[in-house]
């Protein structure tokens, strides 16, 4: 009995050693479907009765209510590995910001499975920073929710706000966000982001709407962060941000992957397919 156990145990520790694919998994997603459900137009809607049913009769309510269904993500399997950049394209509504919002954890899983090796952080358009509060308020309010002590972000406050450029136009820093314009807000959610080195780091549309210099920044700061392992997925209409940034795309349709593989290779392909729909 000994002595088969050892055998099994160096046989398991050759297979260990070998070296099969050395990359490490840090997002897999399997076969993963996510729904939206939007309360409808039906009758009774917002009555107490209506409330009660959805709880108690969810299947017969969900009818009665008129209960919309939007399958936005269909089946989709990928794995991501440590020091990857992922491009996800699609045209508008293929289910690239669901995608994100479920890797986050942030949007449920209809059926499938993701799994994620790390904390994944989505910087999105409409990351949770506050408009009534200046740009430095919310420096640290953003530090704090990636779970940086505030000392940390004392640190590397001065860092953060050169690197946005807010203030290269004056004193914008001690303004209250909402007076910012989209594209200094989004700079602003980037560097805050970027202060940190993520596990993964899921980027939607954040960079689009910096100026070319700014992005060039970012897409040199994204390059750091992956030679730090970590994994960045990146939305973007841009297709030469996600030329310059990644090296691998996952291309959405209508919810389904229509194509995984070497960013060239996809986006021709997807640059063929949009071109075709222009002409239609
Ligand atoms: N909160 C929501 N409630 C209901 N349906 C939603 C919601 N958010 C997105 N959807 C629907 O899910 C589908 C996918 O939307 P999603 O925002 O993921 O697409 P996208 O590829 O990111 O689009 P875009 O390029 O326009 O940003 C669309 O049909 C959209 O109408």
């Amino acid at each position: 009995m000994a002595d088969n156990a050892n055998t099994s145990d160096t046989a398991t520790r050759t297979a260990l050693t070998e070296p099969v694919d050395e990359r490490i998994p840090t997002v897999i997603a399997d076969s993963v479907d996510i729904v939206y459900r939007i309360n409808g137009t039906g009758a009774g809607r917002g009555s107490a009765t209506a409330a009660l049913n959805r709880i108690l009769r969810p299947k017969q309510a969900e009818k009665a209510s008129g209960t919309r269904i939007v399958h936005a993500v269909k089946k989709v399997s990928f794995v991501a590995y440590k020091g990857e950049a992922v491009g996800l394209i699609g045209t508008n509504g293929s289910g690239k910001s669901t995608l994100l919002k479920g890797i986050a954890g942030l949007q449920p899983v209809e059926n499938g499975k993701i799994y994620t090796d790390g904390q994944p952080s989505l910087l999105g358009v409409n990351a949770a920073l506050m408009g009534d509060l200046t740009g430095e308020r919310n420096v640290y309010l953003g530090g704090l929710a990636m779970g940086m002590t505030r000392e940390q972000i004392k640190e590397r406050y001065q860092e953060i706000v050169d690197f946005s450029g807010i203030n290269e136009k004056g004193d914008f820093i001690s303004l209250p966000m909402r007076t910012y314009s989209s594209g200094m807000g989004s700079r602003l959610r980037f560097s805050i982001a970027a202060a940190k080195d993520h596990d993964v780091l899921l980027i939607d549309e954040a960079l689009s709407t910096g100026d070319a210099r700014f992005q060039a920044r970012s897409a040199e700061r994204i390059q750091e962060m992956r030679e730090h392992a970590g994994t960045v997925f990146l939305v973007s209409h841009s297709n030469a941000a996600i030329r310059t940034t990644c090296e691998r795309v996952l291309w959405l349709e209508r919810g389904e992957l229509r194509m995984d593989g070497p960013t060239e290779e996809v986006l021709e392909a997807y640059e063929e397919f949009t071109s075709g729909k222009a002409k239609k």
